[in-house]
């Protein structure tokens, strides 16, 4: 599904990464600063690799020999990341509909009652960003994400910012996602708990360097 051979390189630091991934659930794992959040920068096309390529399917997304790169908004890949990120001056029905409405409707996978239902999100719907609590918003930054009918959703520590309640909370309506959506997805996380949980299969980077 997703193949990548690639160099990027900062002042101090460089990532090189080959690998085949699958669909499914893959979780990337490594300790602080070893490039997970570089790695999918590049896959979402925030950054552009200086050396080798990625595919998806038999598409290229960036190919540095023909000087290809098909911009983030092009990828139509979902991003959820940390803390969630939500719209403060829209509601939470809006920030859900932000992606889906930008969407032509034969290209919408998913309905916001659907959504909404899935996460148990239907009673905030009206809320602002402000108040909801923390593992409100990461569940409305999934569903903004999903209401997006992303092709792949990248996952970028996406409860890093809760605590261990929360995430116990969380981690199933992830898995009800994978189950139900079979969206492939990126998790990116330091917790080989929340890897064992939802993951088919583990990528490991160190140094910048992922096996
Ligand atoms: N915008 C930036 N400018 C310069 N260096 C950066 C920038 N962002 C990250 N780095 C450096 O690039 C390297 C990889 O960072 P990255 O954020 O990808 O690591 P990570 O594995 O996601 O870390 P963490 O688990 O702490 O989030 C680190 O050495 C970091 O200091």
């Amino acid at each position: 599904m997703l193949a990548i051979d690639l160099k990027f390189r900062r002042a101090q630091f460089v990532l090189a990464a080959r690998a085949q991934i699958e669909p499914g659930t893959t979780g990337i794992c490594g300790p602080s600063g070893c490039g997970k959040s570089t790695l999918l920068a590049l896959i979402a096309g925030l950054l552009r690799p200086q050396e080798g390529s990625i595919r998806f399917g038999d598409q290229t997304l960036a190919d540095s020999t023909t000087r290809a790169f098909l911009p983030a908004w092009k990828r139509h890949f979902g991003l959820v990341f940390q803390d969630g990120q939500l719209f403060p001056h829209l509601s939470v029905r809006d920030n859900l509909l932000y992606g889906y409405r930008r969407l032509e409707p034969g290209a919408r996978r998913f309905e916001l009652g659907h959504v909404t239902s899935l996460l148990e999100i239907e009673p905030l719907l009206e809320r602002r960003p402000v108040q909801l609590s923390g593992g409100e918003r990461s569940r409305v930054a999934l569903g903004r994400a999903l209401l997006y009918s992303p092709r792949l959703l990248l996952m970028d520590e996406p409860l890093s910012a809760l605590d261990d309640r929360l995430k116990q909370q969380i981690l199933p309506f992830l898995k009800r996602v994978r189950d139900e959506t079979r969206i492939p997805m990126l998790y990116v996380t330091h917790s080989m708990a929340e890897v064992d949980y939802l993951a088919d299969r583990v990528l490991r980077m160190e140094n910048g360097t992922l096996s």
